[in-house]
């Protein structure tokens, strides 16, 4: 028995537009609900939420049976984060802060087993093969792993040629808070001197063949960006959605006093 088949990473490789969602919260039992919403994919982050192997675990876990692709997003390029993300049952991988080809040939290792990468021998015991009943997952899952890296620095931007030679990624995420911090306008990810280089890097990463990701909570925006070619693209984050609901009804119900 292979690998698990990843959709995701053909439907990139397709050009067939994902839309998806981040997911913060970093409890199962909300990815579990997110889970049933639809959407293509979802960010389980490992950056800037407070998950850990055991929560990313549980999430995944908990999108077994939805239709929502999990991306889990590593706290840092560190080779031994991939290998424990994969082992626990992770296809696709997020890569923040890859400034340089070289950073992003390092992850590619790490995504696949030898001889093409560097990644340890591990999965037999482990969730990515059901615990061994997938037989030949060391011989296959190399073809089902997909990699995402993050532009989000000007000087991601200014190598992102080279990122893009770069065999094993599969596409880059431009990440719009950190490049506009990096830019000088921390906050402020609409201004026009962030968007134009947005989109001539969502210009250039489809050209090369590679897809490009991109997170916004305006739809107008994401509207924009797949008009531009993007093709995986965040419309949400959970906790912001949950933030908004939750303050509007505590609104609503005190104005009926
Ligand atoms: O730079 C970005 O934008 C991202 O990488 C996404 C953020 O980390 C996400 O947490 C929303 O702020």
């Amino acid at each position: 028995m292979p690998a698990p088949h990843n959709s995701f990473k053909t439907a990139l490789a397709k050009g067939d537009a994902q839309i998806g969602l981040w997911v913060v919260a970093s409890e199962a039992s909300v990815t579990e609900m997110i889970g049933t919403a639809g959407f293509d994919w979802l960010v389980l982050d490992g950056e800037h939420a407070p998950n850990d192997i055991r929560s990313l675990r549980d999430s995944l876990m908990a999108l077994n049976g939805s239709d929502s692709h999990p991306v889990v997003r590593i706290p840092i390029g560190e080779t031994w984060m991939v290998k424990q993300v994969l082992d626990a049952g992770a296809q696709t991988v997020l890569v923040p802060m890859v400034d340089t080809a070289e950073q992003a040939r390092d992850m590619a290792l790490a995504m696949r087993y030898p001889p093409l990468g560097v990644r340890g021998m591990g999965a037999t015991g482990a969730r990515a093969s059901r615990f061994g009943e997938i037989t030949d997952y060391v011989a296959t899952a190399n073809d089902e792993v997909c990699l995402l890296v993050q532009a989000e620095s000007r000087a991601a931007i200014a190598n992102l040629d080279d990122i893009l030679t770069v065999e094993g990624v599969d596409g880059v995420f431009i990440g719009p808070a950190d490049l506009s911090a990096d830019m000088g306008f921390p906050g402020a990810a609409s201004a026009p001197e962030v968007q134009e280089v947005i989109t001539d890097a969502i210009k250039r990463i489809t050209s090369s063949g590679k897809a490009a990701g991109i997170l916004t909570q305006s739809l107008d925006d994401a509207k924009t960006y797949l008009e531009l070619g993007a093709t995986f693209v965040a419309v949400g984050i959970d906790m912001v959605m949950y933030a908004k609901v939750t303050r509007q009804l505590c609104k609503d119900a005190k104005a009926l006093l």
